[in-house]
């Protein structure tokens, strides 16, 4: 299986080639979670999240989703509890997404795809001093995911969907200010599972603890469609690709157990 071996097959993907070698290599994400398998553990405590809107500073596209960051030189908008020891400072949030409502997610559940998944990239402050420094350590990274289902319009998301006409492009970036990332947050955040695995895009470092919530969020079609609006090369490429299906392959959960907060 792969995760005896330091090697990954190589799969293609549209985006970047998997590297041959990943350090360890035996808890990459994302995976599908099987939710027979997943085990209750009643010492899980409720997420706590305290987003400042202050604190958020740009959206940009880096040509592989767009993102908005926040300042993340104060504990300002941090997540704590559920199964972190230490509070983790939010830097970013970003998404990945499907050419067709029918995938784009990067975990599944028992094998369901959503149309796209939000990601919340949080760091650890109580251990490390910079994103950079966290990023390569066990207890690191806290990414909280919520998978996103396309039905009715979520007005907290407009705000976001209206930015990103101006950043078509790859590397292009606009002022973005106060806006809570808690909107996008289910309406249940203490139901999710929680496992050991790494981020889904270089550099792959296996430093995150995922959260990723049970209950998901709706966005409409036309809010969808916009994302796939984005470009992947910059406005200097002669050839534009546009910005589709931005999420990694699955990996296997070596043995891995998955745990949920939820009976
Ligand atoms: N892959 C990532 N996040 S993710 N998709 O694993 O949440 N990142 C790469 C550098 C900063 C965050
Ligand atoms: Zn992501």
């Amino acid at each position: 299986a792969a995760c005896s071996s330091k090697y990954v097959l190589s799969q293609m993907h549209p985006m970047w080639q998997e590297p041959l070698a990943i350090p360890g290599g035996d808890r990459q994400s994302p995976i599908d979670i099987v939710v027979r398998k997943s085990v209750y553990d009643s010492e899980l405590k409720p997420l706590v999240t305290d987003y400042d809107p202050q604190t958020c500073q740009q959206i940009w596209n880096n040509g592989y989703s767009f993102l908005v960051e926040y300042d993340d030189t104060t504990d300002k908008s941090t997540v704590k509890g559920g199964p972190l020891q230490d509070k983790y400072r939010l830097c970013q949030f970003h998404f990945h997404w499907g050419e067709s409502n029918a995938w784009g997610s990067e975990h599944t559940v028992d094998r369901k795809l959503f149309s796209a998944e939000l990601h919340l990239v949080h760091w650890n402050s109580d251990k490390y001093s910079l994103f950079e420094e966290a990023v390569m350590e066990e207890n690191g990274l806290a990414v909280i995911g919520v998978f996103l289902k396309v039905g009715k319009r979520h007005e907290g998301l407009q705000k976001l969907v209206d930015a990103l006409p101006a950043i078509r492009h790859k590397n292009s970036v606009v002022d973005f200010n106060r806006f809570d990332p808690a909107c996008l947050l289910p309406s249940n955040t203490d139901d999710y599972w929680t496992y050991h695995g790494s981020l889904t895009t270089p550099p792959l470092t296996e430093s995150v603890t995922w959260m990723v919530m049970k209950q998901h969020i709706e966005v409409s079609h036309d809010q969808l469609a916009v994302f796939r609006s984005l470009l992947f090369t910059s406005a200097d490429e002669e050839v534009q690709k546009g910005m589709v299906n931005n999420f990694r392959v699955q990996q296997s959960p070596c043995g891995r157990t998955v745990r949920s907060s939820f009976s």
